[in-house]
């Protein structure tokens, strides 16, 4: 990604600014503008439809396959337009991975599940990638459950092993951010503490953004808030700052369960 312009005023891992989206003629998005601040959890909430998952899926550039789906503006990772023509997708992926609500684990091992995006990457070093595996599983909290069986279908694993495992496979390959979108929201409560207490573990050493419905979620874990209402930015900023004091009576509404 060395020859794409760097914007100057771009100066958080993660800036969005002036940024618009549609599938066909209807505005999902609305002149958005943030900032993701590195090595702490950001939490996009708001009630359903408001934007969300469009939201995270356009940080990755998720929504490029859907044929009606536009944007203007832009988001910048590092100071670089990431809707530029000359960004190399399989790159910013990998700086940028993606976890979705749903784990979908590949039909494979679990080894070659967390394996599987360093082979993409080009390491064929065998012990190199035993090594990232095991980091990346001890990483996930999963190493050790999974040990004794890497060979194992990764489909035996329970739901929140998944999940796990699906961490660790976006961690394999040395991201700077995780995004995940709803990704304790198909686990049970306890499955949904272990996924909870690995973000804040992992936000020592990566920007972690999460789509939450679960407002209580995202109060436990996030650094900031981000508080979306029919495609709009409503109110973002520190969230122990929003939770005491919300400074836009939309906030406070949802806050208080009012709507939602
Ligand atoms: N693929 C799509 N095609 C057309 N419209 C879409 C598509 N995906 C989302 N939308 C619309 O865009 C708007 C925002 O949807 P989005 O999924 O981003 O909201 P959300 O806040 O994540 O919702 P939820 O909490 O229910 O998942 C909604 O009106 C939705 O119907």
């Amino acid at each position: 990604m060395a020859t794409e312009t760097i914007i100057k005023s771009c100066n958080d891992i993660i800036t969005v600014r002036n940024f618009n989206a549609w599938y066909g003629d209807k505005q999902a998005l609305k002149d958005i503008n943030i900032t993701i601040k590195e090595n702490k959890i950001s939490a996009i909430i708001g009630p359903s439809g408001c934007g969300k998952s469009t939201l995270l899926r356009s940080i990755n550039r998720m929504n490029d396959t859907i044929p009606e789906y536009r944007i203007s503006g832009e988001i910048c990772f590092e100071g670089k337009n990431i809707y530029d023509s000359k960004i190399d997708l399989t790159i910013y992926r990998k700086k940028v991975g993606m976890v979705f609500q749903k784990p979908v684990p590949f039909p494979m091992s679990i080894y070659e599940n967390v394996a599987f995006g360093l082979k993409i990457h080009g390491v064929k070093d065998k012990q190199k990638i035993d090594e990232i595996v095991e980091i990346s599983l001890r990483k996930a909290a999963l190493w050790k459950e999974v040990k004794d069986e890497l060979h194992k279908s990764a489909l035996t694993l329970s739901g929140g092993q998944q999940q796990r495992l699906v961490i660790a496979r976006a961690l394999a390959v040395d991201p700077e951010v995780i995004l995940l979108d709803e990704p304790t929201s198909a686990l049970d409560p306890i499955a949904t503490q272990r996924i909870e207490l690995l973000l804040e573990e992992l936000s020592e050493k990566y920007t972690i953004v999460i789509v939450t419905h679960n407002l209580s979620q995202a109060i436990r874990i996030s650094d900031y808030l981000y508080f979306m209402y029919q495609g709009e930015l409503i109110e973002s900023g520190k969230t122990s700052e929003i939770i005491e004091n919300p400074q836009n009576q939309l906030t406070e509404d949802y806050l208080n369960g009012r709507i939602g």
